[in-house]
């Protein structure tokens, strides 16, 4: 016989669900935890017994249905409410230039650019109504894209629950941390498995899986970066969107920043390329965006890609590595 009520217990589990999903805030997307892991998991276990002796009062929000219970036949598509844009590039600093010179014909706006990390992992979308994640998907070909939301809830640093009750799409950037890689093909080559060439095809792989429980033990996490409606969110620019999106408890990279000048873009693009090895996770490059979304938007699109953006990759070394070694032997 449970020892509380389910009005206690109904009580109790509201405060833990509220407690836990604060704790991920803090640790996933403020990266400042106020409890240790073992208070967290003495809390957690508290939870799951409550939830086990009242199972009416389990709820989708709680972290401990991050798990799905089912094995998927296969992924359903998802029609995106507007497209997930590529990007267009640039591979050196006469073709960043050129971007520079391209947009500044046309608009009169001044041009402030914000510089982001490229993260090397899977474009995905997330759907939050009254700020419960109800859907995730991956990018597809822009257009449509798989239904993912089962292994999407595994990832810790999505938040089942947002600090507000909002309703609209945000994308970002799922991806597997260096660490989370290097221990994986390390298990993998132990049992004789196939390894993973990069985290970004381990991430892909990872999100491919039919059985949620496989997806939850591949530590992925995310950085999101754009958002649908802003207006409920009341902001002007990229920058202000991200700072936003941080707020009602999303993860974004916090390596940003706001430039005058093309030229100190270029500055940033050689900072980061020297220290991208530091880095916990991979970057394939950096990406400039006219920060204003007023100039975005008379700077305006191309079929496939925003006008107002572009992607300097850096060179894939690791590539030139493997190819080099190959013609000496
Ligand atoms: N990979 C990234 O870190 C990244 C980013 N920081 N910001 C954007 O902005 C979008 C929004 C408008 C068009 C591109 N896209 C990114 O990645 C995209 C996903 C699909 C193509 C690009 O790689």
């Amino acid at each position: 016989m449970a020892k509380e009520s389910p009005a206690e217990a109904q009580e109790r589990i509201e405060t833990l669900k509220t407690l836990l999903n604060r704790y991920s805030y803090e640790y996933y997307v403020l990266d400042k935890p106020s409890i240790s892991d073992k208070e967290y998991d003495q809390q957690y276990q508290e939870l799951e017994r409550l939830e086990k002796t009242h199972p009416e009062l389990i709820t989708t929000d709680s972290p401990t249905q991050r798990i799905g219970g089912t094995i998927l036949p296969g992924f359903t598509k998802v029609q995106h409410d507007s497209p997930m844009l590529s990007l267009g590039n640039a591979f050196n600093q006469e073709e960043l230039l050129q971007f520079h010179q391209r947009i500044s014909k046309l608009t009169d706006q001044p041009l402030q650019y914000i510089c982001e990390l490229k993260i090397d992992g899977l474009a995905v979308s997330l759907k939050y109504e009254n700020g419960l994640f109800i859907q995730g998907a991956t990018r597809g070909d822009g257009n449509t894209g798989e239904d993912i939301t089962q292994n999407l809830r595994t990832v810790k640093a999505i938040p089942l629950r947002l600090n507000e009750p909002l309703t609209f799409e945000v994308r970002g950037e799922c991806y597997m941390p260096k660490a989370s890689f290097v221990q994986l093909n390390t298990d993998r080559d132990e049992k004789g498995l196939e390894i993973f060439a990069n985290p970004r095809n381990a991430a892909a792989g990872s999100l491919r899986q039919l059985d949620s429980s496989v997806a939850a033990s591949r530590n992925l996490s995310i950085y999101l970066y754009s958002a649908t409606n802003f207006e409920q969110l009341v902001v002007e620019t990229q920058d202000a969107l991200l700072n936003r999106l941080a707020q009602v408890g999303l993860r974004t990279n916090p390596e940003r920043r706001l430039f005058d000048s093309i030229e100190e873009v270029w500055a940033f693009t050689e900072e980061i390329a020297a220290k991208r090895k530091e880095l916990p996770y991979d970057i394939d490059g950096i990406v400039i965006k006219v920060n204003a979304f007023a100039a975005q938007e008379e700077i305006g699109y191309t079929v496939k890609a925003p006008r107002w953006a572009i992607a300097y990759k850096f060179k894939a070394e690791e590539a030139e590595t493997i190819v080099r070694d190959i013609e000496w032997t």
